[in-house]
């Protein structure tokens, strides 16, 4: 199942929400699937634990993505639900992401989420409240990031002021 192509989230529908089978065939329907399609199609051929695909446009996520920074996992959340959030820059063409650029960064089965430059956020998960949950915590952690940076710039301090930091369990195994 994926969101009809032009139509808001807010918008979707049971019964304009497109069903599409894994080898491509789309269920007759009055809508197109959304543009989309491809990568999210490759991404549940290439992985047997995704069931559900979150992508949105979200501004700060984004954002950065564009400015090719990658979002540092600087929360607990983020260290202990998502581990890292590849950056996947345009296509070598200098156009959209597709499959051919976003499906190598999800084969390690490691990645939950990245950030597309001038496009998005992807979070995968076993089902549609998992992935939700992680483009959550993508747009938060962009956010909070902005702000760590902004202030730090604006006070004079650089990453040496600032204490390691990891999981919960990192800090365990070291005391
Ligand atoms: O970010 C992109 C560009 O491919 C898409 O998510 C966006 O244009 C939405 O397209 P759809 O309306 O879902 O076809």
């Amino acid at each position: 199942m994926i969101k009809p192509s032009g139509v808001g989230f807010n918008e979707c529908t049971r019964d304009n929400l497109q069903v599409v089978n894994l080898d491509g065939t789309i269920a007759p329907s009055d809508h197109k699937p959304s543009k989309d399609l491809g990568f999210h199609l490759d991404l549940y051929r290439i992985r047997d634990d995704i069931n559900a695909i979150v992508h949105c446009h979200s501004p700060w996520a984004t954002g950065y993505a564009s400015a090719g920074i990658e979002i540092p996992c600087l929360t607990v959340q983020t260290i202990e639900k998502i581990g890292r959030m590849p950056l996947i820059p345009l296509s070598k063409e200098g156009g959209p992401q597709t499959d051919v650029d976003i499906s190598p960064v999800f084969v390690d089965p490691s990645v939950k989420a990245a950030v597309l430059a001038n496009q998005g956020t992807i979070g995968v998960g076993k089902d549609l409240m998992s992935a939700q949950y992680l483009a959550e915590i993508i747009e938060e952690t962009a956010h909070i990031a902005y702000v760590r940076d902004t202030l730090m710039a604006a006070h004079g301090k650089t990453a040496a002021d600032l204490p390691q930091y990891g999981t919960a369990a990192d800090a365990q195994a070291a005391s």
